[in-house]
């Protein structure tokens, strides 16, 4: 090899030696990834998110995706002239629309996402929380204006059954699900958020990280007023900010709060906008966007030390 190329090559060592102690800390460690449906800009981003979690996988990390797809869902309800209503962050879902939900989540883009993993390998495999009772849901009645609402077949998630999830990660693949429940009371199934499942997931697998990419740098702290971004907050930090919080934000950082109480060590909210935001986050120090820690926990920092 001649010396420029020698030069040239280098950096690319480093930064993969940089990796190693966070390669070696999380080797064999569950980390659910949440991609909101705001952040599947194009074709790129999308290819590019495939990249990064087969990255973790062959680096040996047991990588589970949770997708969401609220516009998607709104795109496809409005060329079928039904309306898009969202009362408490959530949609309004009516029989007819929870068809809609169905089809755009678990047909359309799950598969987008499971064939994409797949040009990779033989290694995504995409599920619904109805599967093999994943998610079990009960009817979600939000209370709004001290009043207790009906928002259709929207659903509180009552129990999680990890054992299709972890018999895919024991067998090497990644698991890519679609956050709808099957309820045990009467037979639906239920539309559930994908932040709200992704985090009670990541809690039921003993996750390490539960990390949220969406269509904001992290959670801003005076939105929308400013776009200066919480880099780090305690779980009781987060509970004081709760009520503040509007729309996107409020079942995102719910989740993460329920994560953080509940075993999973760090849920960091990234922008899924920027590519390779996951690898990004994972490998810098700071990492790039919101991280949320449970309560008097030193996070261990990139060189695995607390
Ligand atoms: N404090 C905040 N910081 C950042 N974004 C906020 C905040 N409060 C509300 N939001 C809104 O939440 C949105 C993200 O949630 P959402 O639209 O549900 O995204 P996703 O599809 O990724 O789940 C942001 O685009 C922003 O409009
Ligand atoms: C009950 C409820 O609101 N469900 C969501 C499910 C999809 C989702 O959460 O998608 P994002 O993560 O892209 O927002 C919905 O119907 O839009």
């Amino acid at each position: 090899m001649s010396a420029a190329r020698k030069h040239t090559a280098l950096p690319k060592a480093e930064i993969l030696i940089e990796a190693l102690p966070w390669l070696t800390r999380h080797n064999g460690k569950t980390v659910v990834i949440k991609f909101g449906g705001n952040a599947m800009i194009d074709e790129e981003l999308k290819a590019a998110f495939a990249q990064d979690v087969v990255f973790l996988r062959q680096a040996g990390l047991k990588p589970v995706v949770v997708h969401g797809g609220g516009p998607q869902i709104s795109a496809q309800l409005d060329k079928q002239g039904l309306v898009s209503e969202f009362k408490a962050g959530l949609r309004v879902t009516t029989p007819e629309a929870m068809d809609v939900v169905r089809m755009v989540l678990a047909g359309q883009v799950q598969r987008e996402l499971v064939g994409l993993l797949n040009q990779h390998g033989p290694l995504a495999v995409g599920m619904t929380g109805e599967d093999a009772h994943t998610i079990t849901a009960t009817r979600h009645r939000p209370t709004i204006d001290g009043e207790l609402v009906d928002i259709g077949r929207v659903g509180e998630i009552t129990a999680i059954d990890t054992g299709a999830i972890q018999a895919l990660l024991d067998d090497g693949r990644i698991p890519v699900v679609s956050s709808i429940a099957r309820s045990a009371d009467d037979n639906h199934v239920y539309n559930v958020n994908a932040d709200t499942a992704a985090a009670a997931l990541a809690a039921a697998l003993n996750a390490e990280t539960l990390m949220v990419l969406t269509d904001v740098e992290g959670l801003y702290e005076d939105w929308p007023n400013s776009d200066d971004v919480i880099s780090r907050l305690t779980a009781t930090e987060l509970e004081k900010l709760l009520p503040e919080l509007s729309s996107g934000m409020v079942p995102k950082m719910q989740g993460c709060l329920h994560a953080v109480r509940n075993g999973v060590e760090t849920a960091r909210v990234i922008d899924g906008r920027v590519q390779h935001s996951i690898l990004l986050e994972i490998f810098t120090d700071e990492g790039i966007g919101t991280m949320v820690v449970p309560d008097a926990v030193d996070v261990p920092d990139a060189e695995g030390e607390a």
